[in-house]
């Protein structure tokens, strides 16, 4: 069994007939036991690796279903919903918070790394933290971290950074109205 590789260094099946690179034009990512991994995968690439998957969603729209055939979450979706669980975390994080509080998140985000489902996402996250230690003294400081976390990732990827200073105007009190 291959040991983890990092995302920078994504698996590559060059000796098996698994795709290498997705229709994305990015690394197509296996599980370690060898399947293509949903959570760390776009759809579109998931697809491609597995061949087509099924329960898309309801062709017919006959009446109101309440539940209907959504799909589990690949690495985009899931990466949205996770990032707004921790920003908003952060904006409800005590300005002043005891020693308890600022060690019982430090302790969340080690084990958020270690369950994410993306899971060279989580380790990555995890090397993060050990490297930058979190900054949990008050929800500024623990709001900016996270920010600058999250910027990491959006390198990683190719995309912008986010203004740090703005991050509570993002997740916590919204825009002030346009004049
Ligand atoms: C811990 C973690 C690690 C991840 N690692 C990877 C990875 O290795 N590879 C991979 O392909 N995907 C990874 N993802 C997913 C990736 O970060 C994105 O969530 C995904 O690509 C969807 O991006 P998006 O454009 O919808 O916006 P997202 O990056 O999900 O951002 C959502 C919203 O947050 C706001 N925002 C953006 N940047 C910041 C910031 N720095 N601070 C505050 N707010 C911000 C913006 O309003 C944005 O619309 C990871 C996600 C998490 C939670």
């Amino acid at each position: 069994m291959p040991e983890p590789i990092e995302s920078k260094e994504a698996v590559t099946p060059s000796n098996t007939s698994k795709p290498e690179v997705g229709l994305t034009g990015r690394k197509i990512i296996y599980d370690k036991d060898g399947k293509p991994c949903r959570s760390c995968n776009s759809l579109l690439d998931f697809q491609f690796a597995t061949g087509g998957i099924k329960g898309i969603g309801a062709t017919k729209k006959e009446k109101y279903n309440p539940y209907p055939k959504d799909i589990p979450a690949d690495v985009e979706v899931l990466g949205k919903s996770s990032w707004t669980l921790l920003h908003s975390i952060a904006a409800k994080y005590p300005e002043k918070p005891d020693t308890k509080r600022q060690q019982d998140l430090k302790q969340f985000l080690t084990l958020f790394g270690s369950f994410y489902p993306c899971w060279f996402c989580g380790e990555d996250f995890e090397k993060y933290i050990k490297k930058h230690e979190p900054k949990v003294e008050t929800q500024d400081s623990f709001g900016k971290w996270l920010c600058e976390a999250h910027n990491e990732v959006n390198v990683k990827l190719g995309k912008p950074k986010f203004d740090c200073n703005l991050w509570k105007k993002r997740w916590k009190d919204g825009w002030e109205e346009d004049p």
